[in-house]
């Protein structure tokens, strides 16, 4: 799933069949997921791009409707980071112009082989606008959150009435999201 607009919530529920790619304790892909949002259920369908970078013309049929987007790096693997800003790009020109983003650097579980800084996770999402969080799909850090976040982001947007106050998802997040307890000296 790493540095691949990992999961997306879509519109018309079509998407290609696809396997779940790993077998970590949290499973962030391939699933429809049911989410409760104040009182409500806010059903996500989640596709996963994974293994398909090769593929554009494949991955543009994942994303051109989704609601919202994943994108993850694995924070181990410096090319995985490197390549979100290509996937940024392509997301500007194929996805929707109101897309929900998020950035996820994953595998925050495993400090000992980190190569990216959580500040250069920071720092790009900042660059781009959009929240950005670490996860662990083995301990389920902060995989609950993403998912609730674009959750109440697309509630938030169906359903905006004229007086209600705005959702900020980038603060939501940073109020709610969980730091690594250990942390590399990098
Ligand atoms: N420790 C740890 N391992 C993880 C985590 N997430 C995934 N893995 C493991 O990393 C490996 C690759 O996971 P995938 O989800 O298949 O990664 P991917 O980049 O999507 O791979 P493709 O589907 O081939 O594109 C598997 O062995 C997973 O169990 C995590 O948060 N922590």
């Amino acid at each position: 799933m790493t540095g691949t607009p990992g999961a997306a919530a879509t519109r018309n529920g079509e998407a290609p069949e696809r396997s779940p790619p790993c077998s970590p304790s949290y499973d962030l892909t391939g699933k429809n997921k049911v989410v409760t949002v104040d009182g409500m259920r806010v059903k996500l369908q989640i596709w996963d791009t994974a293994g398909q970078e090769r593929f554009r013309s494949v991955t543009h049929a994942y994303y051109r409707d989704a609601q919202a987007l994943l994108l993850l790096y694995d924070i181990t693997n410096k090319s995985s980071f490197d390549n979100i800003r290509a996937w940024l790009t392509e997301i500007h020109e194929y996805a929707q112009r109101d897309v929900v983003i998020m950035l996820l650097g994953n595998k925050a579980d495993v400090s000992s082989e980190r190569m990216i800084r959580s500040e250069d996770g920071e720092m790009l999402a900042r660059e781009y606008g959009v929240p950005f969080m670490e996860t662990s799909a083995k301990t389920g850090m902060n995989v609950e959150l993403a998912f609730l976040a674009i959750a109440k982001e697309l509630k938030y947007r169906a359903g905006r009435q004229a007086d209600e106050p705005s959702f900020q998802i980038q603060d939501y997040v940073e109020s709610q999201k969980k730091r690594p307890s250990c942390c590399s000296f990098l």
